[in-house]
């Protein structure tokens, strides 16, 4: 196999934030995804390419082998189930939690007492099915892939399961944050062939990028 390594990351916050533990191990990014149209970006390392992917894409790449490695949240980890990966480092970056929320005038804590059966709008099915199931509460679960604040404003469901980070975006949306799911932050995942087949490349990646992300 040759030894030419591909990083799988998305753009924004996640290769925002995977720049300086790059740089780290002594690669930089001589593209930026933000202006550039490419999906494969050079770095000043030869045998080293970036591919971006969204976010929940990720998982799917390193497992195949299209990317030997990547970076990918905890949610969307969750939800891939993380099959054919090796998730060695918990790199402490894209932190956020994952919470439950409805609209402020919504009285949650009845509501489950009646138990009542509620709609819950989210990206994250598994993950919400587990933790209202741990509860034994009983759900139905409406799939969205994106602005599930507005889920609740517009009567489409009366909770959503989604990430906070600041509370900015309830708080605009006049919805409040009933229940802390778990705290989310982001992972390296490694294709498990590559990590055999190329450890002599990868493994210098992985000690700096395990360095710098406790510092
Ligand atoms: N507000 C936030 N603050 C910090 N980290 C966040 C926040 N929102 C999401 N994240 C983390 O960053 C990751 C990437 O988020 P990003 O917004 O770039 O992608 P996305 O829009 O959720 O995914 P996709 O493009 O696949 O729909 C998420 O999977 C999550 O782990
Ligand atoms: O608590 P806050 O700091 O307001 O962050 C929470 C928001 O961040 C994420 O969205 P993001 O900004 O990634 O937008 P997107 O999902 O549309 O990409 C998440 O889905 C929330 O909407």
């Amino acid at each position: 196999m040759s030894q030419k390594l591909t990083l799988a990351l998305s753009k924004g916050r996640i290769f925002e934030e995977t720049l300086p533990l790059l740089k780290a191990a002594g690669i930089e990014v001589t593209e930026d995804p933000e202006t550039s149209r490419k999906l494969i970006l050079a770095t000043n390392d030869p045998q080293v390419n970036v591919i971006i992917v969204r976010a929940s894409d990720v998982p799917t790449y390193v497992q195949y082998g299209a990317a030997d490695f990547g970076v990918a949240g905890k949610d969307v980890l969750l939800e891939h189930g993380g099959e054919g990966l090796y998730q060695p480092i918990d790199l402490d970056i894209a932190k956020c939690r994952m919470s439950v929320a409805v609209s402020a005038g919504f009285d949650y804590a009845s509501a489950i007492r009646q138990g009542a059966r509620l709609r819950v709008a989210t990206k994250y099915l598994l993950t919400a099915r587990e933790h209202f199931a741990a509860k034994g509460m009983h759900v139905d679960l409406i799939k969205l892939y994106g602005s599930m604040e507005l889920a609740p404003l517009v009567g489409l469901a009366d909770a959503i399961v989604d990430l906070v980070s600041t509370g900015g975006t309830l708080r605009a949306n006049k919805l409040v944050e009933v229940e802390h799911i778990m705290d989310i932050s982001s992972r390296l995942v490694v294709n498990q062939a590559a990590l055999k087949l190329k450890r002599e490349r990868l493994q210098p990646i992985l000690e700096a990028f395990e360095k710098a992300s406790i510092q």
